[in-house]
């Protein structure tokens, strides 16, 4: 069937068809420009707590692969930073290119990474993630940008999986990762109000994008073109460019850090 994708016939340019908020006021991801963000005092540090035991299995969901985590009660969390209340990890799954020049969904000053980690929280005002889902203050996504550097280490174990997971549906058990490793010393952040990167493009989620980018090298990003969009059996296509554009702020409150 036509399902959304990012090729050229059911790729990001097409998802309106299907999806009409794709051009809703609130749309993700957008080019961050440093200079225009806007200062606010009132914005806190960001508390991330996780519980490595809750990590329960990797996922090639045919557009990414996802690392899902146990999210029946409140021991990995994110509080503080721009949002209220108490959010719990769901997943964390990344975006990337065919090469080292494309991959990321938000910019900075235009500049594309070559990969973007979104850590996804459901805020636990709501009974479950699905229902947060489809609230204006439903989600809140962590973004973490990866440039070529020195080697990761932390994202090996996740690496070493994909032999596992090669094919769209296939996953298997990933015990006891904690992602905290994946992230930067700093956790200095950009934040605005948007939405689901894909489809259904819900405008659920409260962005919070680190300023600092942590590193992998080419042999790392290389592993992850390896990865399929594809089924086993299909003609095999490459897990690659699977990142939306950005979007028009649409008057949006620039972007606000912290103090
Ligand atoms: N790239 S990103 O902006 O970080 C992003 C994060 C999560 C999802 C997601 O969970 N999709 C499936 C999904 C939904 F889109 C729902 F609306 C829902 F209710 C679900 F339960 C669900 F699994 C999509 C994009
Ligand atoms: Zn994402």
């Amino acid at each position: 069937s036509h399902g959304w994708g990012y090729g050229p016939t059911n790729g990001p340019d097409k998802w309106g068809d299907e999806y009409p908020v794709a051009n809703g006021p609130r749309q993700s991801p957008i080019d961050i420009v440093p200079n225009e963000a806007v200062y606010d005092s009132s914005l806190k540090a960001l508390k991330l707590s996780y519980d490595p035991s809750n990590s329960k299995g990797i996922l090639n969901n045919g557009h990414s692969f996802q690392v899902d985590f146990v999210d029946d009660t409140d021991s990995s969390t994110l509080t503080g930073g721009p949002i209220s209340g108490t959010y719990r990890l769901r997943q964390f799954h990344f975006h990337w290119g065919a090469s080292d020049d494309r991959g990321s969904e938000h910019t900075v000053n235009g500049i594309k990474f070559p990969c973007e980690l979104h850590l996804v929280h459901w805020n636990t005002k709501y009974p479950s993630f699905g229902e947060a889902a489809s609230q204006p203050d439903g989600l809140a996504v962590v973004g973490v940008f990866l440039k070529i550097g020195a080697a990761n280490p932390r994202i090996q174990k996740v690496l070493d999986s994909f032999d596992a997971i090669k094919t769209k549906g296939k996953q298997t058990t990933f015990d006891n990762f904690d992602p905290m490793t994946l992230l930067p010393a700093s956790l200095d952040y950009w934040t605005y109000d948007g939405s689901l990167t894909t489809p259904p493009l819900l405008e659920s989620v409260t962005w919070i994008v680190l300023k600092e980018p942590i590193s992998v090298n080419p042999a790392q990003m290389d592993k992850f073109r390896s990865l399929l969009f594809t089924g086993e059996g299909e003609s095999p296509c490459c897990m690659v460019d699977n990142y939306r554009p950005p979007q028009p702020l649409k008057g949006r409150q620039g972007i606000l850090w912290p103090q």
